[in-house]
């Protein structure tokens, strides 16, 4: 696992050395946030977002570059996913609250863990934690290492047909041996929290189609944009890296906010070129400041999703957090930067209580 992230990283650096062309091209277009300032969130539901594709002589005027120039000082506002995300689940409690008080019922949560991951294990204890304080039932089912197939479908069986869980999740990765996408295939399309489930995740690739859910951090990236007063419509989006947790689903949901977005990914070359170009960068590749100052476009925002342990005796745990962008240059060229810690996780967490929520209130008709 480790060579093969020490390989990554190498395929990454090749691209760092080549010569680069900012530019920029923004569009101010009003969205429809400014309607939904009573909901939990402040991101509108996708089918509200669509628009037929008309193109106008507007749509084709070129901005010319920036000539904004970079300085030795921080110029970034950080975005403290931490707080965001609490007051969101405060806001998850109280509504919680209120369905248990008009309908006696409480959403339910079932997790399935397999194996010993420590990193699985923290964010698994994390999520029962955020549930017990919203007021949210959950369940866990912890399966050994090697463990069979059959037995985890056996427990998402058995979840599948619990009419108290709403939300069911797999904790991902799971151990080699096992094949995830049968096993995501299984979890019902009514309860799939997490997003996973292709059908969720293809009705949220095409235009026009509502998920029933959406992936917790893609979510979450979105959220802090909209709570932080980041327009999206118009402007030019680059999502670094391409996984099915986070990457992928990003993209998809970046382009129905219709931001036009480029995926770079370890085989895209001169990705410092691409990057500097755009108006918001996701990045979530798990490569310690893979994202140098350089590559980043004055005035851009930044989203980091990368954690990445390296070792530090001074911190509690022996090891501290970083992400895939060199902070300490980004903080002097972007408008905009989450933090790592205390940036996109927590948001994560929050998205898969809202989620729950929402699931339960479909499933009793709350409204
Ligand atoms: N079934 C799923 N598996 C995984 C998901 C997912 O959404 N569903 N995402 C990640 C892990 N993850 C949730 O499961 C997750 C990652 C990070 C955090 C978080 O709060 N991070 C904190 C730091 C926490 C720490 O100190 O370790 C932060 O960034 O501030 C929450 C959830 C992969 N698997």
């Amino acid at each position: 696992m480790k060579s093969m992230m020490q390989r990554m990283v190498v395929v990454w650096q090749k691209g760092l050395n080549n010569n680069m062309t900012c530019r920029s091209q923004s569009r101010a277009l009003n969205t429809l946030k400014d309607n939904y300032s009573c909901q939990i969130l402040k991101s509108p539901p996708l089918a509200s977002l669509d628009l037929p594709d008309v193109w106008t002589h507007s749509s084709t005027h070129y901005d010319p570059p920036s000539t904004q120039n970079c300085t030795n000082e921080q110029t970034a506002a950080v975005i403290d996913g931490k707080s965001i995300a609490e007051e969101i689940r405060l806001r998850i409690a109280s509504e919680v609250s209120r369905m248990k008080k008009s309908i006696g019922q409480v959403p339910g949560l079932a997790v399935i863990l397999v194996g010993q991951r420590k990193d699985s294990q923290t964010y698994v204890r994390n999520k029962i934690k955020a549930c017990e304080e919203a007021g949210i039932k959950s369940v866990m089912t912890e399966l050994p290492d090697d463990c069979t197939e059959d037995e985890v479908l056996c427990a998402l069986s058995s979840f599948n047909e619990n009419p108290s869980v709403h939300g069911i999740l797999v904790q991902l990765p799971l151990p080699q041996h096992f094949n995830e996408e049968k096993i995501l295939n299984v979890v019902s399309l009514e309860k799939d929290v997490d997003g996973f489930h292709p059908l969720n995740m293809g009705n949220l690739a095409m235009r026009g189609r509502e998920p029933l859910f959406i992936p917790c951090t893609p979510k979450g990236c979105i959220e802090l944009l909209f709570r932080s007063g980041i327009e999206i419509m118009g402007k030019k989006a680059v999502v670094i890296g391409r996984s099915n947790i986070v990457g992928l689903p990003t993209s998809l949901l970046l382009q129905r906010h219709h931001a036009t977005v480029s995926i770079v990914h370890a085989f895209t070359k001169n990705p410092e070129q691409i990057t500097c170009e755009a108006d918001i960068v996701v990045t979530a590749v798990g490569v310690p400041n893979l994202v140098r100052g350089s590559w980043l476009k004055p005035g851009a925002v930044v989203i980091d999703v990368g954690t990445y342990p390296v070792e530090d005796p001074s911190c509690e745990h022996g090891y501290r957090l970083i992400g895939d962008v060199c902070y300490e240059e980004a903080i002097r060229v972007v408008s905009a930067i989450t933090p790592v810690p205390g940036g996109v996780g927590p948001m994560t967490i929050a998205m898969l209580l809202f989620n729950t929520l929402h699931s339960a209130k479909r499933a009793y008709d709350f409204t």
